[in-house]
């Protein structure tokens, strides 16, 4: 095992002669909370979905553990153990908070293959794994409650934790806290802060309060390039990161 949960080499992404994601190498830190960010069209997203498998990069490796993850598909990943809460919501609305988390933790585990006492016991540890996010998400007095009945930024946070029922290697998050209310941010800030204690977490995030007071390490893109990396007070006063996002104001 090395230090490193996730690596890219020379990635890039192309739509057509344009480089999106130009040449990012990045590092990824077991145990951190590792945020990138950026002024609007950096290339963040497009590295996101890199990442995850929605696209295929046209240069460059990922390396998850020290394994070639670079051609292998979004479900193959997650198998592998990457884990992401989506930007669009993806919850079964008509279904209770804690029935979403249980078919969260049932995930990859192919019970249809399994006898039936084995899938009695399994049941059991989905269910008790479902109980344990509940606590931990702070939505334990919910849920009995359809997922559609919640607000939205409580949606959010079951998303959250809904990725986190399989107990993945990394967690990534895109933008958790976009479309949130103000008073909801406090809630999924506390969260994301207390996973990292015992997560790797990748974060892709706008709300620069956020990502100051839980980010590890923060790496700051610019037209598709990475501009500036390090903790956050490296980053809070590197002029360069100042330029950038006063050019993005212009
Ligand atoms: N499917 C696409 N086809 C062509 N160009 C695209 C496509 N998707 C993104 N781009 C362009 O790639 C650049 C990077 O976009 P991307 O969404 O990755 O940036 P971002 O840093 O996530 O921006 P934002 O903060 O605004 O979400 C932008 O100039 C964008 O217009």
């Amino acid at each position: 095992m090395t230090d490193v949960l996730l690596e890219t080499r020379d990635l890039a992404l192309a739509y057509g002669a344009f480089r999106a994601v130009d040449g990012v190498s990045l590092r990824i830190a077991r145990g951190s909370i590792h945020t990138v960010i950026g002024p609007n069209g950096a290339g963040k997203t497009s590295l996101f979905h890199c990442l995850t498998g929605e696209r295929r990069p046209t240069a460059g490796r990922i390396l998850l553990d020290g394994r070639e993850i670079t051609r292998e598909p979004p479900h193959g990943r997650v198998g592998l153990g990457m884990s992401r809460s989506f930007q669009v919501t993806s919850l079964f609305q008509e279904l209770s908070v804690h029935e979403n988390l249980r078919l969260a933790a049932q995930g990859i585990d192919g019970w249809r293959a399994l006898n039936f006492w084995q899938r009695l016991n399994k049941r059991r540890e989905h269910l008790a794994r479902a109980d344990e996010i509940l606590e931990r998400i702070g939505l334990a007095e919910r849920a009995g409650v359809a997922a559609g009945e919640l607000s939205h930024g409580q949606q959010r946070i079951l998303e959250v934790g809904m990725a986190i029922c399989p107990r993945p290697k990394l967690l990534l998050l895109d933008e958790p806290t976009s479309g949130m209310g103000i008073d909801d941010i406090p809630s999924m800030t506390s969260l994301i802060g207390e996973l990292g204690k015992d997560h790797s977490i990748l974060l892709i995030e706008h709300n620069m309060s956020i990502v100051m007071s839980i980010s590890d390490t923060i790496t700051v893109m610019n037209r598709g390039q990475v501009l500036v990396e390090g903790d956050p007070e490296t980053v809070r006063s590197d002029a360069r990161v100042r330029d950038a996002y006063l050019g993005e104001a212009a």
